[in-house]
């Protein structure tokens, strides 16, 4: 018997504890990230982008990998622990590979030997992805074997809290990292504070730790039955094996593909596969939901560079989680009850379906702003088209002639504008509010505050230093973004409101219909839907765009819809299992352990009925 506090395992405290560390240590390592590639190794825009989705799609590809280790060797408790402990080693090296001063040996302020800050960053990562990847599916399902039976309200109520603090961890970090790489620090230069920045989520993974170690005496630890994958792999294959011999049409057929394993393989083993297989079938068209979701900091983030307002960055990494934590208990206490009261059965898999539509809705919405954003944007030339800009400060009018095969290329950067050579420079800058013309003493200075996205030409008459600066003359050649930032908002809300139909529901939804040995598997399968998703959108970017961005957007939103009505037939025809019922089921039929099932059936009569309504459950035999 667990102790227990208002209905829930006193145990899970220190697991949601755990994972609002860990989120911190993770997010706020990930918001100072391309920064460090950027400012500290000095990489290009493109090496330090490739590196960090290729980092972030090693961190979803690993938790099979953890998975397996919980599942088939260690358990869940001991692999969060040693991989937790890999995971604050890799933390604390990528620390320490921020230190400029270690290799600074001419005290210049910037590190003399690239290579080694390089390896101990790489270093640092590797064992962070596998850290961070590994213990990910066994905490949300070490989590949910902390509850018994007749608990299953408040194990949904626990993947909710779980997701709030996987949010509340992301939301602070993101605000505090930044701000902790702003200061200066150092011992023999005074540099921007990476170490400070990457030691912070260091030390809050070592507290993920330390709090997880603390509830030892406390948790319900299911052992590992030996290697379960393993055992797995081989019943398929040798199903598969049997089927191919037995393909003549005078064989009886079996109920199931997988029954041909019957002549070798435990059915206890097998009814588990069956289960498995037939969540890991439904996940198939789930990617498309990531490819949309994690759109959010790409397409969108460029989406919001061409929109008026100063609060870009702040609002791109926090309207999410900020929107998460008041959305799911806004979800789980109002509209989800108010459904259930209006008799309707809003079942998982149904809510995964109209998270999809919301997401789809959001990038109808994008496309909408981002129809409004093309009015406002200035004619670009084309690949195949040249522009000129003629200023006339002759006393007369001037008739232009183009001749179509003559190239002009003005280029010059840089901010001194010199009278002979160079009479025309362009110079971009961020938040730019003063502009000032230096020559000796004199100078003219503009003081106000130019737009976002625009462009303005200053043409310099030749008496301009000798007395009046009111001569010079500004024009506006781009006009500033002029859609306001705010107008994201809404596909922020949908794609959010989407998140919460659809991914709480599938943690819990993955966690409910697996079997005991394979809870941390299915997990990890939900999580690689993640990592697919994360890939789809690579190759797309890679692939091109359509020409009109909001006609991209509408084709991804099509996509999702299609997608969505195919997951919504393949769900209809999913019958939600017990799956420790199925398991008593088939011991019984085998006529093992009486005690054990006794128990397990005496459980399962204690199970209250509403909430198995709740979940919409229909009992089935595999
Ligand atoms: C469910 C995601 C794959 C991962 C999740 N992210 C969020 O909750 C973002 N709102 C996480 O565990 O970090």
């Amino acid at each position: 018997m667990t102790a227990e506090c208002c209905g829930y395992p006193i145990s899970i405290f220190f697991i949601v504890v755990n994972e609002f560390c860990e989120r911190f240590s993770y997010y706020g390592m990930r918001a100072v990230l391309v920064l460090y590639f950027r400012y500290f190794l000095l990489w290009d825009d493109d090496l330090a982008t490739s590196i960090y989705h290729a980092f972030v799609a090693l961190c979803y590809l690993t938790p099979i990998l953890g998975a397996i280790i919980a599942d088939s060797w260690l358990g869940k408790f001991k692999t969060i622990i040693y991989l937790s402990i890999v995971y604050a080693i890799g933390q604390v090296t990528m620390a320490i590979s921020t230190i400029h001063d270690i290799t600074d040996a001419n005290r210049d302020g910037t590190p003399d030997n690239f290579t080694f800050h390089i390896a101990l960053s790489m270093l640092g990562l590797i064992l962070i992805a596998l850290g961070t990847g590994g213990i990910k599916p066994c905490v949300a399902a070490f989590g949910g074997d902390q509850f018994q039976e007749h608990q299953s309200r408040q194990l949904n109520t626990f993947f909710s809290v779980f997701y709030l603090c996987i949010n509340a961890g992301s939301l602070l970090s993101t605000l505090i990292t930044p701000v902790l790489r702003a200061q200066e620090c150092g011992i023999h230069t005074q540099q921007q504070c990476y170490p400070l920045a990457f030691g912070v989520p260091a030390v809050l993974m070592v507290i993920s730790l330390v709090v997880f170690i603390a509830g030892s005496g406390m948790y319900v630890k299911t052992d590992p039955e030996g290697n379960i994958m393993w055992s797995v792999c081989k019943c398929i294959g040798f199903a598969i094996k049997n089927r191919f011999r037995h393909r003549s049409s005078s064989y009886p057929k079996r109920e199931h593909w997988m029954d041909w394993a019957n002549e070798k393989y435990d059915k206890l083993l097998i009814a588990q596969i069956k289960m498995v297989l037939k969540v890991l079938f439904l996940y198939i068209p789930l990617p498309m939901f990531w490819t949309l979701f994690d759109q959010k900091g790409s397409r969108w983030t460029l989406q919001a560079t061409t929109m008026s307002g100063d609060f870009v960055s702040i609002l791109i990494s926090t309207v999410n989680p900020i929107l998460i934590l008041t959305l799911v208990p806004i979800m789980d206490r109002l509209i989800f009850p108010l459904i259930q009261k209006c008799g309707l059965n809003f079942s998982p898999l149904k809510r995964m379906t109209v998270g999809m539509l919301f997401a789809a809705m959001a990038f109808v919405s994008a496309a909408l702003v981002q129809i409004e954003i093309d009015k406002t944007l200035p004619n670009f030339p084309s690949s195949s088209e040249s522009q000129l800009k003629v200023v006339n400060t002759y006393s007369t009018t001037l008739n232009v002639t183009i001749s179509p095969n003559e190239h002009l290329l003005i280029e010059s950067f840089g901010v001194q504008l010199h009278t002979s050579k160079h009479t025309y420079s362009t110079i971009s800058c961020m938040f730019v509010n003063d502009f000032s013309l230096i020559h000796g003493e004199q100078w003219c200075e503009f003081s106000r505050k130019f737009g976002f996205g625009a462009s303005y030409t200053f043409l310099i008459p030749s008496t301009v230093f000798s007395d009046d600066c009111e001569s010079i003359t500004e024009v506006e050649d781009m006009k500033p973004n002029s859609v306001h930032m705010a107008l994201q908002i809404p596909q922020y809300f949908l794609i959010t409101t989407g998140e919460v139909m659809f991914s709480v529901t599938g943690l819990q939804f993955s966690y409910s219909q697996a079997p005991k040995n394979m809870k941390s598997v299915l997990q990890a399968g939900w999580l690689c839907t993640n990592a697919v998703g994360n890939i789809i959108v690579l190759i797309v970017a890679e692939l091109g765009k359509l020409p009109k961005q909001w006609a991209e957007y509408l084709l991804f939103a099509s996509l999702l819809v299609a997608v969505s009505i195919i997951f919504s037939i393949m769900a209809y025809f999913y019958t939600y299992i017990d799956p420790a019922e199925i398991e008593a089921q088939v011991r019984k039929e085998q006529g093992l352990e009486p005690e054990e099932m006794e128990k397990e059936t005496l459980e399962m009569e204690e199970k209250d009925e509403d909430q198995k309504n709740e979940q919409g459950v229909k009992q089935t035999k595999i």
